[in-house]
């Protein structure tokens, strides 16, 4: 496959801080549609990772293109415009605000000074606040302040703040963290049915909620990946055995 084929391709990619090298000549391809995991020890450089494709982070080598187009020097901003969505470990939702509110500042808008000036909350806006708060579980919450919604539910409703803007490439970084059972539950059915649109990336460390949205697995160590397959295929390679999963 070429270059051309892919969402998103990172090639050569490295990063150091002060001289430790973080990401190390790593190579990295995201298929359109697909939902990748990417696992590994601490300090394997997965977060930076994420860092690096959305521009909060500048790659001390190597390219990183999205849909063809080099972002490796783009503004933060630029990259979200061009459909990159990323969600922190810690949700940045507005707790003083309802569900509804929350989702409907997060609606993109016209980006000059009229369309901002004119925007109003018509029909449409509340069909899409309708329609995404149904898919994160939040439909029936849609009057209530951020604040008294449960963990799992902020995090919920940060992915909806980003699925409102019609992402292609989301990505989040331990999304289950602190969830109850039943959420994580909810929280794979919501990952199998974004991607129907999307491509997803996903930092993870429970492997039974890995197994559960049995998708391709990329393993970290150290900068690099060690391995790439299947759960089934990743789970029996003996290295990542040694420094990952085997401990
Ligand atoms: N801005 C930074 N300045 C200096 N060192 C950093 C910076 N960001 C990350 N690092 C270092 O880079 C390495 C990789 O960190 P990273 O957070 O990407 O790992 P990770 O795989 O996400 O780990 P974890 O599972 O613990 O979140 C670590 O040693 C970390 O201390």
């Amino acid at each position: 496959m070429s270059n051309t084929d892919y969402l998103l391709a990172l090639e050569n990619v490295s990063v150091s801080f002060d001289g430790f090298k973080a990401v190390n000549a790593l190579n990295l391809y995201i298929d359109k549609g697909e939902l990748r995991v990417i696992i590994g020890p601490n300090g394997a450089g997965k977060t930076t990772v994420l860092d690096l494709i959305c521009g909060r982070t500048r790659v001390s080598e190597g390219s990183i293109k999205f849909k063809d187009q080099e972002i490796t020097a783009m503004k933060e901003q630029k990259i979200v415009r061009l459909g990159v969505g990323r969600k922190f470990q810690t949700p940045s939702i507005y707790e003083d605000l309802t569900v509804f509110e929350n989702l409907e500042l997060s609606i993109p808008r016209g980006r000059d000074v009229i369309g901002a000036l004119f925007w109003k909350r018509d029909d449409a806006v509340i069909e899409r606040v309708k329609e995404v708060a149904k898919q994160i579980f939040l439909e029936e919450h849609l009057d209530r302040l951020a604040e008294t919604l449960s963990h799992g539910q902020k995090q919920w409703l940060e992915i909806g703040m980003l699925l409102i803007q019609d992402p292609e490439l989301l990505m989040l970084d331990e999304p289950v963290a602190g969830m109850s059972v039943s959420e994580r539950a909810k929280t794979a059915e919501l990952l199998k049915e974004i991607i129907k649109d999307r491509s997803v990336i996903v930092i993870e460390h429970d492997m039974k909620f890995v197994e559960s949205i049995a998708s391709r697995v990329t393993v970290l160590h150290q900068g690099k990946v060690l391995a790439e397959g299947d759960m089934q295929t990743v789970q029996s390679n003996p290295k990542v055995k040694e420094v990952y999963l085997g401990h």
